[in-house]
This record gives C-alpha cells, structure tokens and sequence, in this order.
C-alpha cells in the first residue's frame, strides 16, 4: 500500500539489531492524509483520503524506514509531505503503523518535480547543481553543438534522412551559430562526426529485429516527483544520447543515474524497465588507431533496484533542500573539485556571496544590503518556483472538470485528423465545443493528451491556432483530446539569472545606485522635445539626460507609448543603440509601431529589429522580426546592426539577448514587472528608463513576497527626482477621468485638450444619445441590480449588461467599441454567454493598455463585499479608465458602500 503524508515532528534514526544484523532505522510521526489499498509502487489511481477533517485533526501514527532510506529520514522537517510505497501495515498497541518493505519507495515532497537533468548534476556535485541554476546555460558552441546532434537524433528515429536532418537543423540554428562565429559547413561536420555512430547503430537495430521507438518524450511521475525529456525509448527502455567519447565498457556513473531517472518514469506508466542504453556519440571504430578501450558507441546496463532507489535518495536530496530553501556546499556528495571545471566560478561565487563552499572562496564578499538583497529575492524566487510545482501537482490532484472550470485545460475534445509534417513531426487537428474558455493562447506551450496529461499518452505541443477546431503541433502523433496549461518553470529560472547577474556581473555605479549609496546624475539637454505638453517633454529631456536611470510615470492615456518612442527617436539621433522592451508582447509592439512613426526616414528600416517567437509578435511587425533560420553570417549581422532592438523582458534574458548590449534600456509596463525580471531587460544596457504606472496592475506573480512590488515603484519612491509624471491624458472625458484622478492621482490627472475633455458618444459618426434609456445618457452611469447570491458569478447582472449593451448597439455603436469587464474569469464566461461574440469580454488584466468607447463594469457582488471585488484597488482603477466617452457601472450598491473606496465611486457615479 501506499502511505501519504505529512511529517509531524522529530524524527529519530537509531541502529537495533535484527536477525539480519545491525541495521538502521528512522521513525517518522506521520499525519496521514491518504492510504491507498491498492499500492502497487505507482499511484496510477486516485488515492482515498483518508477523511476530510482538517489537517491538525488527523491522525498522527508512526512509519518506520528501514535502512538507507534512515538517509531520507534525515532531511525531513516537520510540515514536510512524505510519501512511501508499497508499505506494510502492523498493530502495534492498538495502534496501526506502517513501516517499509523491500519494495518500498520513500518520497520526500513528492509533488516537488525534481528534473532529471538536476539529478545527473547533483549527483556530479551538489554545488554544481546551484550553480546551473544561478547562471544558466551560457551561449557556447559544444552546448549548440549537443542540443544539434540531439535533434538530429530525434529525426533519425522519426525516418528523416541524415543529411536533410543535419541540413535543416542547421539551419533552424542559425542565429546562435552566428553569435558563435561558426559556419554551417563546420557545424554540418561536427554534426556529422557525431551523428555517424548513431546512424550506424540504428542500422544495426533494424537489421536485427523490429525495434519500437519512440523520440524524446516528456515524463512527469507524480510518485516519485520527477520529470525529464528522455531523448528516446526503444522497446520501453530509455536510451540516453551522450555527445562524448567513454571507452569504459560501462556507461559513467551520472550517465547511468540519468537513465534510471527514465526508467522510473517509463516504470510508473506500467513499464517493467531492466535496461538502459546510453551512447556514446564520439565513440567510432575510425579511432581505433589512436584509442584503446571499447569503442562501441552503445553501452547498455541493467537497472537493479539499488540503482532506482538510490536515484530517488538523491532526487530526494533536492526535494528537501528546495523546500527549506538552503544553498548546497559541496560536502554533500563527494565532489572531487580540483578535477572540476567550474572550480574557479565556484569559488568566486561562493567568494562574493560568502557562502561556505567545498572548493574555498575568492575574491570579496559583496557589501551587506547587497548580500541580504540577494538572500532575500533568491528565497522568493524560489517561493514562485514551488508555486509553478504546484501547478504542476494540479495535473493529477485536480480531475479533468476541475481543471476545465478552473480554465486549466480543455477537456473532451473530439481528435479530427493528424497530418505528417516535413521531418517526421505531426499537426494536430482536434475540435472544442464553440464558447468553451481557458487561459491557453495561440503560441502556448500545452500538454496534449489523449485523455490524462500525466497517465495518458501526452506530448508537448505548441497552439498553432485556437477556434472552435485548435491545430498544434508536436513531435509524435497523439490523438488529441485534452491540452492542458503546461506550467513552465522557465520565467523563474530567468529572474535566477538575472538576479545573479544584476550583483555579480553588474557595474558598480549601476548598483551604487540601486542599493541606494549614490544618487542618479543627469545632464539633461535644454533641447525641446515635445511642444504642446511639458510634462512629456521633461520626460524625454530626463530620460534622454539620464547618466544612471530615469522612471516615467504614465496614468492611463497620458501618452506613455508616445513619449517612449520619442525618447528613442532622441536617443537614436545622438547615435545610441536601444533596447526597447516591455513585459508582454502586445506591450512592445504597441511601442515599435509608435517608435517606426516616430523614426521615419531618420533610421533605415532594416537596422530596426524585433526579437520573438512567430505566434508571439503581431502580424504587422512580421517584416521587423529577426528570422533566426537562414545564413549564420546574416541573421547575426541583422542583430549586430540593428540600431534598435525590440523584444519582451522575457526574451531580454535569453542566451541571444544576454549577447546583446546597449546604451540605453527603455522599459514600458515597468510596474507590472517583478525587480529581477526588469534586470533581465536593463541588465544588457548601461542606462535604463523605466516607464509605468504602480496604480495600476502590479507584478504577475503566483507566491506573495517581494516579487510583488517592482523595482519601478520602489524607484518612484526612493528617487522622486528622477520621475516624472505625465499628467494630460488624451482619453476620457473630463466627467470620466474625475474619479481615477481624484482617487488615484492626487487629482493631477487633467484632460490634455479641452477636445478631449468635453468628448461624448455623438461625435461619433451615426451615434445618438437620445436613443438610449434615460439612466444611460450621462457618460457615466450607474445601474442598480440586486444580483444573486453567487460568488463568482451573477445571471442577473450578466442579464442585465446584456440589455444594455443591446442598448447601445440600438444608439449606433459598433459592437467591437463596446467592452465588459469582470471580476472573475467565471463572471466573465457568464456574460459572454448572453452578449455577442465581437463584444470585447474580459478580465481587469486583459483590458490593462488598451481603451473603448464604452466600457461597462459587472462588480457581482451582492448585499456584502466580502473581499474587495476587483482584488486591490488598482484593478478598479484600471477598470474606470478604459473608456473614452462612457462607462456603465453595474453592480448592488449596499454591497458597494460598505468599502470606503467603492462608496465615493458610487457617489460620483450616481452624481
Ligand atoms: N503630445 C501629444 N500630442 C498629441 N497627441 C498625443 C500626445 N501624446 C499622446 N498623444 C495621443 O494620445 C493617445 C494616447 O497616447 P499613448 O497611446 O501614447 O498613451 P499611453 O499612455 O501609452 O496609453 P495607455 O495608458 O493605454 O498605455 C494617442 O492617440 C496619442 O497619439
């Protein structure tokens, strides 16, 4: 059977002796959660839980672990979660207890995802592990190199022939090639070199027997909490591909490690692994000349039990020290560190952030406030980083309905067709029913399963497009009928890096600045920028004047995007090169367009360059978009021109932008940003200015710490002199703008032209006022619905915005200047079931950065608020200034007046 749960005090070791000996032992007070009868080793199944009391209320007994597993006993703290297989159950006292079997599997954190690839580090050198993590995966061609041979590899087992492989491999890669100055033809014959041996073996597989294969595939195991890609499977085995040379006749040790972490895996979705195979790319017969050993490229061995449970030590080793958020030393395996190549990084690491380590420290530690600053986002990243595990615990904890209401996954799906694509991948074909909502987009990474997206046959897919039929693509065949949000854990690795690089790599007077230590200069020039609006035109003086940073502070319609491009515009004449970037696509292709208005003629169209993925930048911009297949040398001189470069935060911290580097870094949305996740963008430039609004939308982050206030904001208040805030807006009318700007801006928020101020609904063209009901003439209204009692969702509101949004449509708006905002994403897919489709329906987050004629607000919320409705202020505010000439506030206004905030609006509203 299997046993759960969570760790309810000490735990002691201690040695008896038994028949068989001294052996060891570890008692371990267990608050259970679930017993499953039916433990098999897996958890293939649901388990029971046990009741539904509440955790202090269930029952402690104890677990005992029997020998090496006393080796996991010593990490576990209490709260930890604790998992063990195949147990056995005894009276002892009256009191049930369990204890493990040989069988046994001891988990620690199981719903912690170790990846296997930590583990094959960890086990190289626990420190090495941490230092990954830190610094991420540097640009260098053997890194290239290796991730080209694998492709080819996973090509070879779909039947594509070598050389198209190696062909088109390259070519897909030919940008990071570039950047490494490396031609096609030499990588084409490294490739090659590498790629023989395996060829060879393959042949020798089909001449033999009928092999079943299976290129790399995603393995999640929700028992043994790990996941990997394995790069293949052949007849339920894992075959491990390594770009190196072993002459041993058995596989190394990490190597093998690797290999076990996937025959796990394979083994908890009813596979009955006994071997493993890893080869060996440079081992080829045409060295025999200069070699000796065994120079076959393929090495199997057998996968005993101690090797499988040892694996699981180790990942369990990583578990713990994740969840108590410690820094490995070294002393936790036995890491020989002056046979090792990061011996000197690891040693300045640990030298400036003073932290013990096996291989000794050099250099000096950094100041203090710099040192707790580190400690402080390293602990919070990481807090985010077991949020997105959570999420990944979801896919099996959560039954397919949960997670359909909860916008995770689309589920029921009818699979219509797949297609071959060229080089042996597939397109997907798979219809939902019209109106079903969820959070996944066109250009999302999903899991895509036949049913389960742990259990089932699964396979990462990408959303090629997203109607009532969704087309994806993936690299194997699966017959579609569930995606799933695949949690990804790569924005958190990203603010890792960029956290490290900001203290270690940044420049002195960079952080002087940030820690607060020296002020920022500026030398701004007495130049005009902007002639009809002052506030703007200090803004582009500071920034264009800025020595360190400048911060521009944009409430809604104030001309943010404008004053952006004109800076660049500023920059880019005095001969700057400009990084332009924001957090989300959307963001930084609305400033590209304003910044090609801005720029045309003054700099040639080709030195303008946007970076980011097809689905991701918008179709206009396509032209700007830096292929990255084609010729190395032009797809790098591309980048290396390009006067300006535009690309999404996210994109600032990947291994070709972090290449990249600047004069100036202008940064929009900067208050919906995390602080390490603007480092990613500002670390590559040597002056930045950041752009945003902190009464608006703060940083999208799962865990509640210090990511949630962003370096923007914390700059705004430590350095008002450095900001400027933009106060004419050219959106809403002057009775709209009065509530936001009174409540949110200290009343400083002006309409910038009386035009704009005195805007109605009759300018425009075939609209009339008086058709409306008399409660929606006023460009802003309010409409009293007393609502029913659901949390989430109200029919009767829902009812009600359907009525007036009719309403309009009768006065002669279109239905596309028409938009509704929810609270809640259930409230939302209320509403859209009673307005029609081309009306904009959506979330505070969605509408944030963009406008409507007419915005109508639901609040759901009847008789009494018990939370604020719209999560914080700031979404209200977001809320109330997306509409340029009339917004309709529907909601119970009892439930409105019992918050402060909510009661002056309704009050201006009803005015
Ligand atoms: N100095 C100016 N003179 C004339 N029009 C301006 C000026 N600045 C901005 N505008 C106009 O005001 C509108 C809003 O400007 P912009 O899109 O730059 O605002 P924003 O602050 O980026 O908006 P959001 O709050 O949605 O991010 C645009 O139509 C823009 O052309």
């Amino acid at each position: 059977m299997n046993v759960r749960g969570t760790v309810a005090g000490e735990v002691g070791v201690r040695t008896v002796s038994t028949s068989y000996g001294e052996s060891d032992l570890a008692e371990v007070p267990l608050r259970l959660e679930s017993v499953d009868e039916r433990g098999d080793g897996t958890a293939t199944g649901a388990t029971d839980r046990l009741d539904d009391s509440r955790d202090d209320e269930r029952d402690v007994t104890t677990v005992t672990l029997w020998n090496k597993w006393t080796e996991s006993a010593e990490l576990l703290e209490p709260g930890m979660e604790l998992l063990v297989t195949n147990a056995a159950a005894d009276e002892y006292r009256g009191e049930r207890r369990y204890k493990t079997t040989g069988d046994s599997y001891v988990v620690v954190e199981p719903s912690f995802l170790v990846n296997v690839t930590a583990i094959r580090n960890w086990v190289e050198c626990p420190r090495l592990y941490y230092l990954n993590k830190l610094s991420g995966v540097p640009l260098n061609y053997p890194v290239v190199k290796g991730t080209l041979v694998h492709e080819v590899f996973g090509d070879l087992l779909r039947g594509r022939d070598l050389e198209e492989s190696i062909e088109a491999r390259i070519e897909e890669r030919a940008l990071q090639l570039g950047l490494l100055g490396e031609t096609p033809e030499a990588a084409a014959e490294d490739v090659r070199e590498n790629a023989a041996a395996i060829e060879s073996w393959l042949e020798q597989g089909r001449l033999t027997e009928d092999d079943s294969w299976r290129s790399e595939q995603l393995l999640i195991s929700e028992t043994f909490g790990i996941r990997g890609r394995a790069d293949a499977v052949r007849r339920g085995a894992p075959v491990e591909l390594k770009t190196g040379k072993n002459l041993k006749k058995e596989p190394r040790f990490k190597d093998k490690v690797q290999a076990a972490c996937y025959a796990l895996l394979l083994e908890e979705r009813g596979g009955d692994v006994d071997t493993g195979t890893l080869l060996y790319t440079k081992n080829s017969a045409l060295d025999r000349n200069e070699e000796t050993g065994d120079l076959t490229p393929a090495k199997d061995f057998s996968m005993g039990n101690g090797l499988l449970k040892f694996v699981v030590r180790l990942r369990n080793e990583i578990a713990a020290m994740e969840m108590a958020g410690d820094v490995p030393t070294g002393y936790e395996g036995d890491a020989r560190c002056e046979y090792c190549f990061e011996q000197d990084t690891c040693m300045v690491v640990s030298g400036r952030l003073d932290q013990e380590s096996k291989a000794g420290q050099i250099g000096q530690a950094l100041p203090e406030e710099e040192l707790e600053y580190f400690e402080r986002f390293y602990r919070a990243i990481e807090e985010e980083r077991r949020e997105v595990h959570r999420e990944y615990a979801k896919l099996w904890e959560q039954d397919a309905r949960e997670r359909a209401d909860d916008d995770r996954a689309l589920i029921d799906l009818e699979f219509v067709e797949k297609r071959p694509l060229e080089g042996g991948r597939w397109e997907l074909h798979t219809r939902r029913e019209g109106g079903v909502t969820s959070k996944l987009r066109e250009g999302d990474l999903v899991l895509a399963s036949d049913g389960h997206p742990v259990r089932g046959n699964s396979e990462l897919a990408r959303i090629e497009r997203l109607d009532d039929e969704i087309v994806l693509t993936a690299d194997e065949p699966v017959e579609v009928t569930r995606l799933d949000v695949y949690p990804s854990e790569l924005t958190t690795d990203r603010l890792l890096v960029a956290l490290h690089d900001v203290l270690l790599k940044g420049d002195e007077r960079r952080k002087d600045v940030l820690f607060g230590r020296q002020d920022p200069a500026f030398d701004r020039p007495a130049e005009m920028f902007v002639e009809n609006n002052d506030a703007q035109d200090e803004a582009v003086r500071t920034a264009v004047g800025a020595r360190d940073l400048a911060l521009i502070h944009g409430p809604p319609g104030t001309g943010k995007t404008y004053t952006i491009a004109r800076t660049v515009r500023a920059m880019v004449e005095r001969g700057e090169r400009v990084l332009l970037s924001a957090f989300t696509n959307r963001a930084v292709d609305n400033a590209l367009e304003a910044v090609l208005e801005q720029l045309d003629g003054v700099v040639d169209a080709d030195r303008i360059v946007r970076v980011g993925s097809k689905s991701g930048v918008r179709e206009d911009m396509e032209p700007y978009r830096l292929e990255r297949a084609g010729d190395p040398a032009e797809r790098v001189a591309e980048l290396q021109n390009a006067q300006i470069v535009a690309a999404t935060t996210a994109t600032c911290g990947s291994r070709i932008m972090k290449e990249q580097s600047f004069d100036a870094a202008l940064v929009d949305e900067a208050a919906q940003l995390t602080e390490p996740g603007t480092f990613a963008a500002v670390n590559l430039a040597d002056r930045f200015v950041l752009v945003g609004d902190h009464e608006q939308l703060p940083p999208v982050v799962r865990a509640e710490n210090d990511l949630t206030e962003s370096l923007f904001e914390r700059l705004v208040e430590r350095y008002p002199d450095a900001g400027v805030m933009l106060d004419r807006q050219y959106r809403m009318n002057q009775r709209i703008q009065a509530f936001a700007s009174r409540e949110f801006y200290d009343g400083q928020l002006r309409p910038a032209t009386p035009d704009v101020a005195g805007r109605t609904l009759e300018d425009l063209e075939g609209v009339s006022r008086e058709v409306l009901p008399s409660d929606l003439r006023d460009s802003v209204a309010f409409v009293d619905v007393e609502g029913d009692d659901g949390r989430y969702t109200d029919d009767e509101e829902a009812a009600r915005i359907a009525e007036i949004v009719r309403a309009y449509e009768d006065a002669g708006l279109e239905r596309s200047e028409i938009g509704v905002i929810a609270p809640f994403r259930a409230q939302v897919s209320t509403i859209s079931n009673h307005v029609p489709t081309d009306v904009a329906v959506d979330t505070v987050d969605r509408f944030q950065g963009s406008s409507q004629e007419v915005i109508v607000v639901s609040f759901t919320a009847t008789g009494t608020l018990e939370g604020p409705i719209f999560e914080d202020y700031r979404r209200i505010n977001v809320a109330l200034t997306r509409p340029k000439r009339a917004l309709v506030l529907v909601g119970d206004p009892r439930a409105l007046e019992s918050d402060p905030v909510y009661a002056r609006m309704l009050e201006w509203a009803r005015r």
